[in-house]
């Protein structure tokens, strides 16, 4: 049964009082500049972004497809930047939430450094030739191969993670001679106001070495004695999707502390401190995200008091953006195949994509605001649950949203700020083949990524 009842619609005549339904929006054509990427508008009824109308789009590039705003990505990438550039602290771009060869350019042209989390990303980034000096690595559990290559190509720093990987990085670079930089990834305790999977500075997950168990002076420790690593700083990072600047304080003070501990137990004096990333964005109206400058302000500050109270050097600060560089700079376009009234309950608008190219909805729960986007319709709202085409009841994209009654099959919807952890999270499940990746701006559109074929998919089944 359905948790919502439509109020007023004809195919939701049956009132289910469960719980009070969303409420339409005034106005279903409208497109919230908080959600919607910043060249996105509708031009004689239909969505355009960076000045290339979603059906022109969909005819070049089939659905459904990724359309990510350049000019949108830049200029949040500019403002993370410049939010920073006061205290030359470093930005590193979550190459996560995102990455392509083109992406990793813009990230240098914009003059941001870049996170990386696996091999797949570094091999990205370096055929990109984004600058290895400029990268960050990161990973819970890197191979040696992934620690292997990272030393051979001279990534600008490593994040460490375990004990593990401490003797690992050691041994590596032992046998190359090398000394690489390296910060101690440590979890303050916060519990960071976001989804239990994304959340990542409590003590009971597999990041980080643990403030409170002592675990992180230890690592600090072992990799002060190893003679093939230089100890450079901290790491934290408190989880993702977050809009309260408290978890980021609390986190910032807490290992800002850390570092002055350091200093007076140790005599060591650290000269960076990376505080992660996780900025959430505006998915739903009413979404109120953080601005860079704000946070900046806010994070430097308690930097430099708690350095000044300990009586400790500041210390160069590193964030690590991703979700807010390249997320609401992209939206997904879909074309609607059918629509399906389950009387009294409620209309199921099936789309051909879903869980293989958006596996947020059915992974956290999340959120997305969706527009029918070839067309302007003045038929009333019609509470409505977008879904995908795959072989799972699960397959949803959007659990409620409003629709005009008139949606049929044909129609293009887009979903909103799908710019980060959707391309980069897509699966071929089902053998789906994964959507093609467009950056649209100034009128036209170039593909970043080609869409996979069927003989892409077969390619790997040598069987
Ligand atoms: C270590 C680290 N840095 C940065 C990020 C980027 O987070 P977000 O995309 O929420 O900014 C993540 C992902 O949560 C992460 O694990
Ligand atoms: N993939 C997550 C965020 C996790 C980021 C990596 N620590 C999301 O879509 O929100």
């Amino acid at each position: 049964m359905s948790r919502y009842a439509h109020p007023a619609g004809p195919r939701h005549a049956e009132v289910l009082p469960e719980e009070n339904p969303p409420r339409p929006p005034h106005d279903l054509t409208e497109l919230d500049p908080r959600v919607w990427p910043g060249t996105a508008t509708r031009v004689d009824g239909e969505v355009t972004v960076g000045g290339v109308g979603v059906g022109a789009l969909a005819a070049a590039h089939q659905t459904p497809l990724f359309v990510l705003d350049e000019q949108d990505f830049r200029a949040r990438a500019r403002g993370f930047r410049d939010a920073f550039s006061d205290a030359e602290a470093d930005v590193y771009y979550a190459g996560k939430a995102l990455l392509t060869k083109a992406v990793a350019r813009w990230v240098r042209e914009e003059g941001l450094k870049l996170d990386v989390c696996s091999g797949g990303e570094l091999s990205v980034a370096l055929a990109a030739g984004f600058p290895p000096e400029w990268i960050g690595m990161h990973g819970n559990n890197k191979s040696e191969e992934e620690l292997a290559r990272a030393l051979d190509v001279g990534v600008g720093r490593i994040i460490v993670d375990s004990f593990d990987e401490i003797e690992r990085l050691e041994r590596l670079a032992a046998e190359r001679e090398r000394v690489p930089e390296v910060l101690v990834r440590v979890t303050t305790g916060v519990e960071a106001h976001t989804h239990e999977f994304v959340a990542t500075a409590h003590d009971d997950q597999k990041f980080g070495f643990a403030l409170s168990t002592g675990a992180a002076m230890e690592a600090v420790r072992r990799v002060r004695a190893a003679r093939h690593i230089a100890l450079v700083g901290l790491h934290s990072h408190i989880g993702s999707q977050i809009f309260d600047t408290a978890g980021f304080e609390v986190a910032a003070r807490r290992v800002t502390g850390f570092l002055a501990r350091i200093h007076s137990e140790l005599g060591i004096t650290l000269a960076e401190l990376d505080l992660g990333g996780g900025l959430g964005i505006a998915y739903v109206a009413g979404d109120d995200p953080l601005e860079p400058k704000s946070i900046a302000e806010s994070l430097l500050g308690i930097v430099r008091r708690e350095c000044a109270s300990a009586g400790v050097p500041v210390p160069r600060v590193a964030v690590e953006p991703g979700r807010a560089v390249s997320g609401p700079g992209g939206i997904t376009l879909y074309r609607v195949g059918t629509v399906k009234d389950v009387e009294g309950i409620r209309t199921y608008v099936s789309v051909d994509g879903g869980m293989s190219d958006n596996i947020r909805t059915a992974l956290y729960g999340s959120e997305y605001t969706c527009v029918l986007a070839s067309r302007e319709s003045t038929a009333e709202p019609m509470l409505s649950r977008l879904v995908g085409k795959h072989c799972e009841s699960g397959d949803v994209i959007v659990h409620d949203l409003y629709l005009p009654a008139d949606v049929r099959p044909g129609d293009l919807v887009a979903v909103a700020a799908t710019g980060a952890y959707c391309y980069s999270m897509a699966s071929n499940y089902n053998h789906v083949p994964r959507p093609a990746l467009v950056a649209v701006r100034d009128g036209s559109a170039r593909t970043l990524m080609r869409r996979e074929t069927e003989e892409d998919l077969l390619r790997l089944d040598v069987g």
